[in-house]
């Protein structure tokens, strides 16, 4: 038995819901192009679900059920106020979406009528739970969701305490189609080896929010922008980046497992960026950006992947870089629960083997004869 390390290149499951072939990225055989710039969040997340894109009435009917689950009980909004001020936000995320099982009745029903439910309830109230970790750390009351709202018009809307201009609400929803799903990143294979032993969603998302917290996954995008700052100016990007790579540093927000040649999603967060200083009156952010993307891609040959951009457009939605990795979540919680529901249907635990590489042969020696 030969481990490969990083698991690199090994299937390790079958699944109908995203593919990436020759660089190109599909949510249920869609091209993300098709679906960045004419798909709504809802319909995608709809699209990964159900599998097929809805009609009328059925994404109207979606709307009404993501509106009514979208608030969330008043106990865990009392536990939020307790997490300590200075706690990452991910990791409060990852309490709260724990703490939310407590109070579903369905939490443990494993028919697949009340997993879709629970999926449909998760995907309405992590925007409401990271809004209102986002108040209460600026020591503000929670804004209560609002009916009849889409799920990026809403999560901007209970942030900031009122709604959205339309160029952000759309910009944000385009953020969350391109990171709806992502065939098995490691967030999502933590969903299904947690769900895999038939535990119940809850479990399976909170183990997904605790992968995508790390920086060389989700993380990254926060990472981003602490680098963007750390440079502070366009004049100094050659010499931090130049100093990094001398150093052998990783420049995050480059570099993917599965794309050699490009990340599909990073043209469409490229223009969104550029577009949004431009409208602001300021590039800076953007410029810098760019002059980081050549100097890496012409040295390393290492292109952006979706977190590098995604750094620059945030900011300029006006998002604390606490908020980054969150928001990854808000859209890759539709593709978590995906997973999930397909794992259900077609089950069987996830248990790989490891190559063993320790001691051999050893011989037990009693506790007072130890050195
Ligand atoms: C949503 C997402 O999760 S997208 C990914 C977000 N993560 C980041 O942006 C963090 C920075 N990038 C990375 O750490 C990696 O490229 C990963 C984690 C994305 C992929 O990891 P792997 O497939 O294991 O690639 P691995 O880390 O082995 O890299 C291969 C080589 O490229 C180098 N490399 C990879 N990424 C980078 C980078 N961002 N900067 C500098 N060098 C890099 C590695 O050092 C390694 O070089 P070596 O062969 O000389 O040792
Ligand atoms: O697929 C991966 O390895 C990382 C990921 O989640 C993404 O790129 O969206």
């Amino acid at each position: 038995m030969t481990a490969t390390k990083g698991l690199e290149g090994i299937v390790a499951a079958a699944s109908s819901i995203s593919s990436i072939v020759d660089g190109v990225l599909t949510y249920r055989g869609y091209n993300i192009d098709d679906l960045a710039t004419h798909a709504s969040f809802e319909e995608v997340a709809y699209l990964l679900w159900f599998g097929k894109l809805p009609n009328e009435a059925e994404l109207k009917q979606l709307r009404k059920d993501l509106s009514d689950e979208a608030s969330i009980p008043a106990q865990v909004i009392e536990q939020m106020k307790l997490y300590p001020k200075d706690t990452s936000t991910m990791a409060a995320l990852r309490s709260a979406v724990s703490a939310l099982a407590l109070y579903d009745g369905e939490a443990d029903d494993m028919s697949r009528e009340a997993n879709q439910r629970k999926a449909i309830r998760l995907q309405a109230k992590l925007p409401t739970i990271i809004a209102a970790l986002a108040r209460i750390r600026e020591g503000k009351e929670p804004v209560a969701p609002q009916a009849g709202l889409t799920i990026a018009e809403n999560f901007l809307y209970m942030l900031k305490g009122e709604h959205a201009d339309e160029v952000s609400a759309k910009a944000l929803d385009q953020a969350l189609v391109l990171h709806a799903d992502h065939e098995l990143n490691a967030s999502t294979f933590a969903a299904r080896v947690t769900v895999a032993t038939l535990s119940d969603i809850y479990s399976g998302v909170t183990s997904a929010i605790g992968a995508l917290k790390g920086p060389l996954h989700g993380g990254a995008n926060e990472a981003v922008m602490k680098m963007l700052n750390e440079i502070g100016s366009i004049e100094n990007v050659e010499p931090y980046i130049q100093g990094k790579l001398d150093n052998r540093e990783k420049i995050m927000g480059f570099g993917h497992r599965v794309y050699k040649n490009g990340d599909p999603r990073a043209k469409h967060l490229q223009k969104m960026s550029r577009e949004l200083g431009e409208m602001k009156g300021d590039t800076t952010l953007y410029e810098m950006s760019v002059k980081i993307d050549e100097l890496v891609t012409n040295q390393k040959g290492l292109r952006p992947n979706v977190d590098f951009y995604s750094a620059s457009v945030y900011t300029q939605l006006g998002f604390n870089h606490e908020l980054f990795t969150p928001i990854f979540a808000v859209s890759r919680v539709s593709g978590w629960t995906a997973h999930i529901l397909e794992q259900y249907e077609n089950n069987r635990i996830i248990r790989p083997r490891a190559e063993y590489v320790g001691e051999t042969d050893q011989k037990y020696v009693p506790v007072e004869q130890r050195a």
